[in-house]
């Protein structure tokens, strides 16, 4: 699997996506002024950070990148994007994904671990998880809280595009479970064709015991199976 992990002035977390990519293949950083992405990039990684010091809003500045038009060409051919916590913040600034991250209810930065519920595990990014299964994974935002209207977050529930939701480890949602209020626990959401995800929790730092858990390395072991099973790079 080729990855192509975009650098935003301020992101932090490129280091630890590399890493967690690195038994899955080749993974390259891609500068954000660049206007292509390497040639057979399968999947295009958002890292976590700060990405222009977080002004204005999370992600708001990053969203105009450059690079950003690649990044929508790659995704309207099918192609894989994963925006992780500030990923995420710029995919939904750039309107990949819908919704918008608010500052986390109680107007603080909470950095811990927490679990989150698979939804779905028929997709790309979570065939190797269990439905249902509560995985637990590290969380570090300012801005986490996922709010959408009313019609939006009733499709997306609709159309199961739930990629995670906060829970305790038993995999029971309640406002305890729930770190910075997100409307209905939401952690993680899909583009409509599922292709694109953005989560808030960090994989990337939950891929060796040493450090708390292995959790995470489901969502890259996800990825390489799927890019095994589909060759051809989009
Ligand atoms: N770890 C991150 O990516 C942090 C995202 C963002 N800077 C926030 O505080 O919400």
């Amino acid at each position: 699997m080729n990855a192509a992990i975009i650098l935003f002035p301020g992101s932090n977390r490129e280091g630890d996506a590399l890493r967690a990519l690195a038994p899955h293949g080749a993974a390259k950083v891609v500068w954000h002024g660049d206007r292509e992405l390497p040639q057979g990039t399968d999947l295009v990684v958002l890292p976590g950070g700060f990405s222009y010091g977080d002004y204005l809003r999370c992600g708001a500045i990053a969203a105009h990148s450059p690079v950003m038009g690649a990044v929508r060409a790659h995704a309207e051919r099918g192609g894989l994007v994963l925006g992780i916590c500030n990923g995420f913040q710029i995919l939904v600034e750039f309107g990949l994904l819908p919704g918008v991250l608010m500052r986390n209810a109680q107007l603080r930065f909470i950095c811990r671990m927490q679990h989150v519920r698979v939804e779905r595990s028929d997709t790309a990014f979570a065939s190797r998880y269990k439905q249902g299964q509560a995985i637990k994974i590290a969380i570090a935002h300012g801005e986490g809280n996922y709010e959408a209207d009313a019609e939006t977050i009733r499709r997306l529930e609709g159309d199961g595009r739930v990629a995670f939701r906060y829970c305790d480890a038993q995999g029971k949602l309640s406002k305890s479970a729930n770190p910075n209020g997100s409307t209905n626990a939401i952690a993680g959401v899909y583009s409509e064709r599922f292709n694109v995800l953005g989560l808030m929790p960090h994989p990337e730092n939950l891929i060796d015991p040493l450090v708390g858990g292995t959790d995470g390395k489901g969502l890259f072991e996800s990825l390489a199976a799927f890019k095994a099973a589909a060759p051809a790079a989009v």
